[in-house]
């Protein structure tokens, strides 16, 4: 009884975390809005971020959203301008074009997006809904753009094609921009376009509303959004932003300089909820906020036996809980396509790899695989399918790190790390949402230790992954294998006979020793590319290649030189053939 009470009283003070204690229809949205919200949404109460931001939206203020991954930010800026849209009477016609822009950095964000909106405007059908973003037919965007978009998602890219070419794209009537995960749109280096797009939408000038018999004057308003609001996000929110309202920030975030005013009596829901100046300056000291129940571990592992635990560790996570999903992160295209045939393909046997008849799959479930060099199509189906699984391993690149909302994600594996903590973040940020537990776990070389510093600059602190216990754990010729302390992990018998198994598994395929060598080469140069103060840390000079190949299952370490020495020469070749073919042309047509 005792247990149950304590069960309650902790799922209680959880949901205290999370959820605030009103109403959606006392922040003040239409009942309309909250019966779907309530009844088809199943959302019985607004979440914090929901309870501090919607009344400050709906006043029409601009405003600067800092708040944890999974913690609902994405309705707290769709209610209140459905909220306002719906109101306008008379009622706003597809031939009034786009009111509300929400700009996202990725495909598969605007998607997630556009299916929110789809469910939130469910009561409102004179309410269009759409998106526009790069893969996409434009022609096909074009003709929808035609006949009107009353939200619209958009990548920056796309949107920026169709209002230097699409002539039919009205947006006279924009009233809301919003920038959903601002600082990653510019770390993808869309600044230009951003400032471009904010140009030729008219930044910060008179929007319209539409009201009563004819359309009045009001004011433009716009919200930028983040786990991670950074100083990076500085400029873009002195060109887009008039006094905004900031909601979800330390003091010490905010630059002291800057003509700040903060809120006279903050209520209960908003105790950090502060005004400042255009001058708005977002200190680079900042604490990212990470999800209270997130478990953040580290495994320290050198380059050679990076695979067997990867493999290991998720043998015993799948093994562990008969039903859950885990997402691991890659630095590079190639080596998702590496990781996901072995996963898929690798078999093995417990007790003597000369046992082929005894041999089963290494890892049962479902695999999936999300990068930016997939087609679309094929990108869409993965993430539809992965979301609906419930025993499921997705492997992916940052593609899946920014908003993406999976249910039931368990675990964040980040295989080859992130770099930039803003990155860590959000990667970490697609388990533990809305309170649910979550683990994650961070791959680091002992030459890369030091990062665990740069993590605790900005509040994050992770503790070490007992990966001896789990090793001995797993049963080898049908007995386990306990190790003395002393023993390093590379010499561990588990260890050894998994890389064994790997190298001869592909030895055998030789598709998959090829993706190997190409995920090798493209990994290297990933490692070369970590930014300028990152690089004592993440030091090439350090790696041992012929560990990094071990690390690919691979005997032998690929020839980097080579292989772009050859790859440089077939270039040439190819380009002196064609010119002897042109020459060859030009005489013939001269004869
Ligand atoms: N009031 C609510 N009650 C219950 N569930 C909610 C509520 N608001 C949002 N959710 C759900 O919470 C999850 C996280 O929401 P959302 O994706 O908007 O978070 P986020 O803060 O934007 O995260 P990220 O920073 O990762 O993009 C979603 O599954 C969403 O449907």
């Amino acid at each position: 009884m005792k247990i149950r009470d304590s069960k309650k009283e902790e799922i209680e003070n959880k949901k205290k975390d999370i959820f605030a204690s009103c109403s959606f229809s006392d922040l003040g949205l239409h009942s309309s809005l909250c019966d779907q919200l309530r009844e088809r949404m199943g959302f019985e109460a607004p979440t914090l971020v929901q309870a501090q931001a919607i009344p400050v939206i709906l006043s029409g203020r601009h405003v600067l959203v800092n708040a944890a991954t999974g913690t609902g930010k994405t309705v707290a800026y769709l209610a209140p301008i459905i909220h306002h849209l719906q109101g306008y009477n008379p009622r706003i016609q597809r031939s009034h074009g786009t009111f509300a822009l929400v700009l996202v950095p990725t495909h598969e964000l605007c998607m997630q997006v556009y299916e929110i909106l789809q469910k939130l405007l469910h009561r409102f059908i004179w309410i269009v809904p759409g998106y526009i973003m790069g893969g996409e037919n434009r022609n096909k965007e074009k003709a929808r753009l035609r006949k009107g978009i009353s939200i619209l998602v958009a990548t920056p890219g796309r949107l920026l094609d169709h209002l230097r070419h699409t002539s039919s794209f009205t947006h006279s009537n924009l009233r809301w921009i919003i920038f959903d995960e601002a600082d990653r749109i510019l770390e993808l280096g869309f600044g230009k376009e951003i400032e471009e797009i904010l140009e030729l939408l008219g930044s910060r000038k008179v929007g319209s509303d539409i009201k009563g018999n004819g359309v009045s004057e009001c004011n433009r308003q716009n919200l930028l959004l983040s786990a991670t609001l950074n100083e990076k996000v500085n400029h873009l929110a002195k060109i887009s932003l008039e006094n905004p309202v900031m909601i979800g920030f330390d003091n010490k975030q905010i630059q002291p300089h800057t003509s700040l005013e903060v809120n006279g009596s903050p209520g209960p829901d908003v105790d950090d909820e502060m005004e400042l100046g255009s001058k708005a300056i977002i200190s680079s000291t900042e604490d990212y906020k990470i999800p209270a129940q997130l478990v953040q571990r580290y495994v320290k592992v050198s380059c050679g036996s990076r695979l067997v635990i990867f493999l290991s560790i998720l043998k015993h996570l799948f093994e562990r809980e008969a039903s859950q999903k885990i997402v691991v992160f890659f630095s590079t295209c190639d080596a998702v396509d590496f990781h996901y045939s072995l996963l898929s393909d690798f078999q093995w046997s417990p007790y003597s790899q000369q046992e082929a008849e005894l041999k089963q799959m290494f890892l049962r479930c479902k695999t999936f695989r999300l990068h930016g060099n997939m087609k679309q199509d094929d990108r869409r189906v993965t993430f539809g399918a992965f979301k609906t699984e419930k025993l499921a391993l997705l492997l992916c690149t940052d593609v899946a790190a920014r908003g993406l909302d999976c249910p039931k994600v368990r675990c964040i594996i980040q295989y080859d790390s992130p770099g930039e903590a803003t990155e860590y973040v959000h990667r970490v940020g697609r388990t533990a949402r809305l309170g649910e537990r979550g683990d994650a776990i961070l791959f680091l070389q002992p030459i890369e230790v030091d990062y665990l510093q740069e993590l605790k600059k900005h509040g994050v602190s992770l503790t070490e992954y007992p990966i001896l216990k789990v090793l001995d754990a797993f049963p080898l010729y049908g007995q386990t294998h306990r190790v003395r302390k002393s023993v390093f992990l590379e010499s561990h018998p588990w260890v050894l006979y998994l890389q064994n198994a790997l190298e001869s598994f592909l030895l055998a395929e030789p598709k998959i020793m090829k993706l190997a060598q190409k995920a090798f080469c493209s990994w290297v140069r990933a490692y070369t590319a970590h930014r300028g103060e990152l690089k004592r840390i993440f030091m090439v000079k350090k790696l041992h290649l012929g560990h990094v190949a071990k690390s690919f299952a691979l005997k032998q370490q690929p020839s980097l030189v080579g292989k772009s020495f050859q790859l440089q020469t077939n270039k040439r070749k190819r380009d002196q053939k064609q010119k002897g073919v042109l020459k060859k042309r030009k005489v013939a047509n001269k004869t």
